[in-house]
């Protein structure tokens, strides 16, 4: 019984992030969702820089602090570990729910594509970048990111394995194609408002921020394997030098030496 209701709580949990998903799309490209990025200022520019500003910080704190490993070992003192992921999901997507309700929009616009083919193809950039984060979660694996993957060996009996260090695909040329499609599918738009911008820096800030913690922990639980792929493969940008990791790994050794 209590199998099936981890089991339940967490396919709930994933249809409320699917959802949220969809939603973010709409949200960000000001497409068929009631409320977006850019409906209608409601409020004075300060407040609203204040209230998306602390939306935003409370969505970064949650995704951060709850993905660092200390914190889940405290945390599953409380929550059963098969719904640990789920209730991070779910938290997350709630966070979400909450910007998009009361996020204020900003008016002011600070460029505009005029020309429809650049439109077009800045719209198309925009959707290619939400694609790519869908396809990066595939290529990790979808159904554990979210989950699912943990209710289900739950359910089934059967004990959890943690992911293996996987490069396929995308991952081949950076290391965080996921935090990149976000990048691209924020800032490629043919208007660019003060509010979209606003949204596009302080989420880009947050994914540079983000990767230190993560990559820290990467290294931490793949050793030495994460630290050659950092050599091997660039963190954002397809084709450039992983140069910053050879040098803080230079750097390293000239140290330990
Ligand atoms: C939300 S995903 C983002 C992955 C990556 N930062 C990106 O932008 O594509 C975060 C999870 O992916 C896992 N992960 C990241 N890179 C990985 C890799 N090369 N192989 C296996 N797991 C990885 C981490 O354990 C982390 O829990």
């Amino acid at each position: 019984m209590k199998k099936t209701l981890m089991l339940l709580y967490g396919i709930i949990a994933y249809a409320i992030f699917f959802g949220t998903f969809l939603y973010a799309v709409g949200f960000v490209s000001s497409w068929f969702v009631p409320k977006h990025i850019d409906s209608p200022p409601q409020s004075s520019l300060g407040f609203a820089l204040l209230v998306n500003a602390g939306l935003l910080s409370l969505f970064a704190i949650q995704h951060s602090v709850m993905a660092r490993p200390a914190f889940k070992r405290w945390w599953t003192q409380f929550v059963p570990t098969p719904i640990e992921r789920s209730t991070y999901v779910l938290l997350a997507s709630l966070c979400l729910i909450l910007l998009f309700w009361q996020w204020q929009p900003m008016g002011g616009v600070i460029w505009t594509v005029e020309s429809e083919g650049a439109a077009t193809f800045l719209k198309s950039l925009s959707m290619l970048g939400f694609g790519i984060v869908l396809v990066s979660t595939f290529l990790i694996n979808h159904f554990d990111l979210f989950g699912l993957r943990q209710v289900w060996l739950n359910f089934r009996g059967e004990k959890y394995t943690d992911l293996p260090f996987r490069t396929p695909f995308f991952y081949k040329y950076v290391r965080h194609p996921l935090y990149l499609g976000f990048m691209i599918a924020f800032w490629a738009t043919p208007v660019m408002t003060a509010a979209h911008l606003f949204f596009a820096i302080m989420t880009t800030l947050y994914m540079l921020t983000a990767i230190q913690f993560e990559e820290r922990d990467l290294v931490t639980h793949f050793g030495v394997r994460y630290k050659d792929y950092k050599r091997s493969a660039p963190m954002l940008i397809p084709f450039t030098k992983a140069s910053k990791a050879k040098k803080a790994d230079r750097e390293t050794s000239e140290v330990t030496v």
